[in-house]
């Protein structure tokens, strides 16, 4: 997709909830990258195509596929259902150690798993930049979400954060998250986060088998590539998509990129997000 300036695709573009809440926004709202240098924004936004200019001489680099594409204005358009009103609330709603302990399943569902320090909650804190009010822990000590925590995005969906497998996991963690993954009727997708500095590890792998195997739509989100250089991270991605249009059947076939601390790719996961859950109609160019 050529990339026009984003100023010029949103110029005078500016979600109503967006204009509501624009006084307590951080870098993440869309209207704060407009102030940005143009290849900035598009650094910022998307992320996925910055790193494809970095492989550009290598022939039949895969990276090209990009199945979810929106145009700027519905990123924009997107972002008001992450933007907290009256009638729109954004908030944390409880925790469950057990399945049977989950609110009632009466709207779409995402969830986010991944390793313990993968960037779960930040990742989730990134999302509700626009709504600050809605706590969401984060930590440096691996192991720090115990419990799955559900979050209400309006009446649109509900986002689970959930704890991390591997190092420090929860003692009760397959119990929890398998239970979860496998019986909860309105899981529409599961995000799974892997660390896009490392790449895939042993337990990523074991977390892809049980995707697979449970037969579960889910998307692989790279995290923290704010960490690496852009020409590596070119070739982790590389990597990955590789593995995962090879090795994988119920994966989504196109990586999201993130850094919570930059935002990048933030914009368009909130967009994926609006458009999975059945909240944002996507003009196909
Ligand atoms: N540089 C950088 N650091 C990040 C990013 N995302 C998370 N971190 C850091 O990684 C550490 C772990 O982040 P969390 O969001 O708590 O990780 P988690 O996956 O929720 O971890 P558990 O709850 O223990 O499973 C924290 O120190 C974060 O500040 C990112 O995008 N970039
Ligand atoms: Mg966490």
């Amino acid at each position: 997709m050529s990339v026009p300036g984003l100023s010029a695709a949103l110029a005078g573009f500016v979600p109503r909830r967006a204009l509501a809440v624009r006084a307590h926004t951080g870098p993440g709202a869309v209207s704060q990258v407009l102030h940005l240098p143009e290849r900035q924004q598009r650094r910022l936004v998307f992320p996925l195509q910055e790193l494809e200019r970095c492989l550009v001489p290598r022939a039949g680099t895969k990276l090209h596929v990009r199945t979810f594409d929106p145009s700027l204005e519905d990123i924009a358009r997107a972002e008001a259902a992450f933007c907290p009103a009256p009638s729109h609330r954004i908030d944390y709603v409880s925790s469950a150690e057990r399945l049977d302990h989950a609110p009632a399943p009466s709207r779409p569902e995402v969830c986010f798993i991944g390793r313990s320090n993968v960037g779960k909650s930040s990742l989730i804190k990134a999302l509700f930049s626009l709504a600050p009010e809605v706590q969401v822990r984060v930590s440096k000590k691996p192991g720090h979400t115990k419990k799955m925590n559900f979050f209400q995005v309006g009446k649109y969906f509900t986002l689970v954060d959930m704890p991390g497998y591997g190092f420090k996991a929860p003692k009760d963690f397959v119990d929890m998250v398998e239970a979860y993954l496998k019986e909860r009727p309105n899981l529409t997708r599961t995000f799974l986060l892997i660390d896009g500095v490392v790449g895939i590890q042993k337990t990523d792998s074991i977390a892809i088998e049980m995707c697979e195997e449970f037969s579960l739509p889910y998307v692989m989100v790279l995290t923290k590539i704010d960490k690496a250089s852009k020409g590596y991270l070119a070739k982790q991605v590389l990597q990955i998509q590789e593995f995962v249009d090879t090795q994988t059947q119920g994966c989504f076939p196109q990586l999201f990129p993130v850094s919570s601390v930059t935002y990048s790719g933030i914009h368009l996961l909130r967009c994926f997000l609006a458009h999975i859950t059945g909240n944002l109609h996507i003009n196909s160019s």
